[in-house]
C-alpha cells in the first residue's frame, strides 16, 4: 500500500494549487486526479475557454477560429498543470477516481493509498434538470459547448447565471440567435437598479429573455428542439444549453466510508476547512461558498496553512469580489451590507475619457462605513473589473476613500471615476457649517480673506 502524509484529491483550481503549495514546503503531498488532464473545471470548461470563446466573439471569428483559438489557449495552460510539472515540483500524481475505503484510506483504480490528511478539491457539475424530454432530445452544457463542431444557428439557455451571460452574449455576438429562459423575475437580482438597468439594456439588445418561466417539456421536431414554458409561449432551436446552478462532485467519492458529513448537498466544513473529520479538508466548488477559481485558492491557501503551521485564517473572503465577464462586465465587491452606512454613486457622464468613448453608461456604487472605509461595491462597464480592484484594493488595506483624492490620476484614464467618488466625498466634508467656520477663521487670521 503506498502512504502520503496528505492526500488531495481533485486536481483542479483549489487540489492544483494546494499539492503545489505543500509540497514547496517540503510536504509529502500526493495528487488524486480522475483523468490526466490536470486543471478541472477551470481550465478544461469554465473560466478559460469561457473567457476564450469572449474575446473570440468580440474579434469577429469563424466558428473554427473560434474553437481552434479555445483549444489552444487550454493548451498552453496545460502545460502549467501538467503530471510532469507536479511531478517536478514533488508531487506523487495518480491517475484515476478517488474512493474512501476507510476514514484514512482511499482506492484509486484497485490500489489503496492511505493518508494521514486529506484535502477533497473535486469540484461541480452542472445540475441536472427533471424537465420532461430534456434528456431525450440531449442538450449541451459548458462542458461541451466549447467542443461544437457546428456553430448552432439558435440557442436555447436554461438558467440566467453568470455562465447562461458569458457564455450566451459571446454566442450571440458569433452570430448565434440566443433566447434564455429564467425563473427569476429578473436577471442581476442580486444587484441595484442602476447597476441592473445598464446591464440588462445591453443583454436584451444581443438575446431575448424569457422572465419569470420555467421549461416544462422539450420535444425533437426534425434536426430542431422545441421548448415550452410555463406561461404556454414555445421556442424552437437547434440546441439547448443548460446552466442553472451546479451540484457537488461528490457521487464517485463513496463518502459514507468515511464518515464525511454533507450539508445540502455540499461537504460541511468548519472556518478551517476541516470536515466532520478533522483530518479530512474539503475545498472550492463541493463547499456551499463562493463557486469561483479565486475562492477556491483562497481556501487552499488557509488549509495549507492550517496543515503546514495549525495557523487559523480568519476572514479569507474580506475583499473577495465576483466578476461577469460580459461587455460591460458587471463587478460585485462583497461585504457586509449593515455595516454600509451610505452608498456613493457616481457614472461616467463627467469623465473625459468616457466622454472620447462616447460610453456614458458606467455606473459605480460603492457602500463606505461611517470613517469612509469601503464595505462593498457593484459596477457595471467595459473592462470595469480591473479598476475596481483598486476599490477592492482600498478595502484590504484599510484606507478610507478619501484617500483616492491625493493620488496622481493621468489625465485622462477612466480611474478619474474613482477620483470624482473621493472628490465628492470630501467636498461635502469641507461644506459642513463647522468645516467652513473654522477655514474662515484661519484664512481671516492670515490677512487673506475679503
Ligand atoms: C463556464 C464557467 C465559467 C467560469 N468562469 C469563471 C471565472 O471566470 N472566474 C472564476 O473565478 N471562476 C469561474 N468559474 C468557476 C470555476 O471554474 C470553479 O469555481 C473552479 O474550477 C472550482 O475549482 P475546484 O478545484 O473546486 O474544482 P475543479 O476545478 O472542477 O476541479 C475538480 C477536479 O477534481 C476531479 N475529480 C472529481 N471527482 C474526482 C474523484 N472522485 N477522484 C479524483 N478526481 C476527481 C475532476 O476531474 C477535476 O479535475 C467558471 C465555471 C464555469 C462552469
Ligand atoms: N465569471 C465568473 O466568475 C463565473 C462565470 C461562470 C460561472 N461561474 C460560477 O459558476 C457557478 C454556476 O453558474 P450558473 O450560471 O450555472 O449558476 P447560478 O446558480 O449562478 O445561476 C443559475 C440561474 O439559473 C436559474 N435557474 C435555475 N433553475 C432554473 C430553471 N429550472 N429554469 C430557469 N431558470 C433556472 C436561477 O434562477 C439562476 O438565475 C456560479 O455560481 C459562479 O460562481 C463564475
Amino acid at each position: 500500500m503506498k502512504e502520503h502524509k496528505v492526500v488531495v484529491i481533485g486536481a483542479g483550481s483549489g487540489g492544483l494549487y494546494t499539492a503545489a503549495g505543500l509540497a514547496r514546503l517540503h510536504v509529502d503531498v500526493a495528487l488524486v486526479n480522475s483523468t490526466e488532464k490536470l486543471g478541472g473545471d477551470c481550465l478544461h470548461s469554465g473560466c478559460v475557454p469561457s473567457k476564450s470563446l469572449i474575446y473570440a466573439s468580440t474579434q469577429g471569428m469563424s466558428w473554427e477560429q473560434t474553437t481552434q483559438h479555445i483549444r489552444q489557449v487550454i493548451a498552453e495552460i496545460q502545460v502549467h498543470d501538467s503530471v510532469e510539472r507536479f511531478e517536478g515540483l514533488g508531487v506523487s500524481v495518480y491517475i484515476g477516481h478517488a474512493k474512501f475505503v476507510s476514514p484514512n484510506e482511499i482506492e484509486v483504480n484497485g490500489q489503496r493509498i492511505r493518508g494521514k490528511k486529506f484535502v477533497i478539491a473535486t469540484g461541480s457539475s452542472p445540475r441536472e434538470l427533471p424537465i420532461e424530454g430534456l434528456q431525450q432530445s440531449g442538450y449541451l452544457t459548458n462542458e461541451l459547448l466549447f467542443h461544437l463542431i457546428q456553430q448552432p444557428k439558435s440557442l436555447g439557455i436554461i438558467g440566467a447565471g453568470p455562465i447562461a451571460l458569458e457564455l450566451g452574449q459571446a454566442m450571440a455576438k458569433l452570430g448565434t440567435d440566443v433566447h434564455i429562459v429564467n425563473r427569476d423575475k429578473e436577471i442581476l437580482g442580486k444587484f441595484d437598479s442602476s447597476i441592473r438597468k445598464v446591464a440588462t439594456r445591453h443583454f436584451e439588445s444581443e438575446m431575448t429573455f424569457y422572465n419569470k418561466a420555467e421549461v416544462t417539456c422539450v420535444e425533437v421536431e426534425g434536426s430542431q428542439k422545441r421548448l415550452t414554458l410555463s406561461d404556454g409561449k414555445q421556442i424552437l432551436v437547434d440546441d439547448i444549453m443548460v446552466a442553472a446552478g451546479r451540484i457537488a462532485n461528490i457521487g464517485s467519492l463513496r463518502l459514507e466510508n468515511a464518515g464525511v458529513k454533507m450539508n445540502d448537498g455540499f461537504i460541511q466544513v468548519k472556518d478551517t476547512y476541516q470536515t466532520s473529520l478533522s483530518h479530512i479538508y474539503a475545498i472550492g466548488d463541493v463547499i456551499d461558498t463562493y463557486a469561483h477559481t479565486h475562492a477556491a485558492g483562497l481556501e487552499a491557501r488557509a488549509v495549507i496553512e492550517h496543515i503546514a503551521f495549525t495557523k487559523k485564517k480568519k476572514n479569507i473572503y474580506f475583499d473577495f469580489a465576483a466578476i461577469i465577464y460580459s461587455t460591460p462586465e458587471v463587478y460585485q465587491l462583497f461585504g457586509n451590507d449593515t455595516e454600509v452606512v451610505e452608498t456613493l454613486e457616481v457614472n461616467s457622464k463627467d469623465i473625459d475619457r468616457y466622454k472620447t468613448q462616447l460610453i456614458d453608461d458606467v455606473v459605480i456604487r460603492i457602500g463606505i462605513d461611517k470613517k469612509g472605509y469601503v464595505i462593498n461595491a457593484q459596477a457595471v462597464g467595459p473592462n470595469i473589473s480591473d479598476l475596481m480592484q483598486l476599490v477592492a484594493y482600498t478595502k484590504r488595506i484599510k484606507k478610507p476613500i478619501s484617500s483616492w483624492s491625493s493620488m496622481t490620476v493621468p489625465y485622462p484614464t477612466h480611474a478619474q471615476i474613482l477620483q470624482q467618488i473621493a472628490n465628492t466625498y470630501m467636498s461635502r466634508t469641507l461644506e459642513k457649517p463647522i468645516v467652513q467656520s473654522l477655514i474662515k477663521t484661519y484664512i481671516s487670521v492670515r490677512e487673506l480673506s475679503k
